[in-house]
């Protein structure tokens, strides 16, 4: 009963932080829920807004991405429909967790599929082509849907395995449907979007980045024209697909980040988030 209630729109909206006085099970989170197509700077700008606000922080599609890596795993493949009832049950049997942490000044997120770190291994080429199949299935919608909610409910319990250096109880959470499935209750959504092409050079740049970083050979990395068509495809997947298709909430402020700093559009999120907890 109390869970239905919690999920009303409005209810026991709180003043800005949770009153004193309210009941624990009563305390409605602020929630921050934040949509858009691939490398519009979600995640990046998400984390930024859970530090400066002391949020507890969420990437929905590292929760899609860590089924694919298992489905890739197991050979599953996707056009047989046996498979795709196999698809169904893995997803609701494996355990996907993620957890922010603290690296120095930086937000990092750890993801964990069955216990095993897969934080790197849920960003491989692989996976980013797998992962829009995996993410259309309606039972996999589903599967993720109980995760992210009992995610966001370990983080209001304030259990264990919420990072103790963040708030136990507010949060960001950044995805495709976020604003119009998962939280369609949040208190902001935000619709961040940016021109493909900027958002295919950015993510061009940070593969790049992160190769020098590791010191691979940069020889097998995607060609910026390759990026662009990867994500372009993702995009019209998520659009496209039945279930939860990418789409701007109604009430959701949009900010278009082709133009923007990284500061800027985070800047305008906490200013957003602080004006409608006042
Ligand atoms: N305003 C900006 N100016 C320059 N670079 C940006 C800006 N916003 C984001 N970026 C960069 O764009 C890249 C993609 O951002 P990010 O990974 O946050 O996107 P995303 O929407 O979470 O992507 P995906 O949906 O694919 O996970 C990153 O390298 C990030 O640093
Ligand atoms: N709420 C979400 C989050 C993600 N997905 C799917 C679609 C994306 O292409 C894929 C990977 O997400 P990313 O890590 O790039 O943000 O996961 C979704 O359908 N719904």
């Amino acid at each position: 009963m109390a869970a239905a209630l919690l999920s009303l729109p409005g209810f026991c909206r709180p003043l800005g932080r949770h009153h004193a006085c309210t009941p624990r099970l009563l305390m409605r989170t602020f929630i921050v829920a934040i949509d858009g197509p691939a490398a519009s700077g979600k995640s990046t700008t998400a984390k930024r807004v859970a530090r400066t606000l002391g949020y507890n922080y969420i990437d929905s599609g590292s929760i899609y991405r860590a089924i694919t890596l298992k489905a890739l795993a197991q050979g599953l493949d996707l056009t047989r429909e046996a498979d795709r009832q196999r698809l169904d049950g893995l997803a609701h049997t494996c355990q996907v967790d993620t957890q922010a942490q603290f690296d120095g000044d930086t937000l990092r997120v750890v993801t964990y599929l069955d216990g095993q770190d897969v934080t790197d291994a849920i960003r491989t080429l692989a996976v980013n082509r797998g992962v829009s199949e995996v993410a259309k299935a309606p039972e996999v919608r589903q599967a993720v849907l109980q995760i992210q909610r009992r995610m966001a409910g370990y983080k209001r319990e304030g259990s264990e395995t919420t990072t103790d250096k963040l708030s136990t109880t507010d949060l960001v959470m950044d995805g495709r449907d976020i604003g119009t499935s998962v939280f369609p209750q949040a208190e902001l959504k935000v619709y961040l979007e940016a021109d493909a092409t900027v958002r295919a050079q950015r993510r061009y740049e940070e593969m790049q980045r992160q190769a020098m970083t590791k010191k691979e050979n940069g020889s097998t990395l995607p060609t910026y024209d390759e990026v662009l068509r990867d994500l372009q495809a993702r995009d019209a997947a998520d659009v496209n697909r039945t279930h939860s298709p990418l789409r701007r909430a109604p009430d959701a402020v949009v900010i278009d980040s082709t133009n923007l700093t990284i500061d800027q559009q985070v800047s305008k999120i906490v200013e957003l988030a602080q004006s409608r907890m006042a």
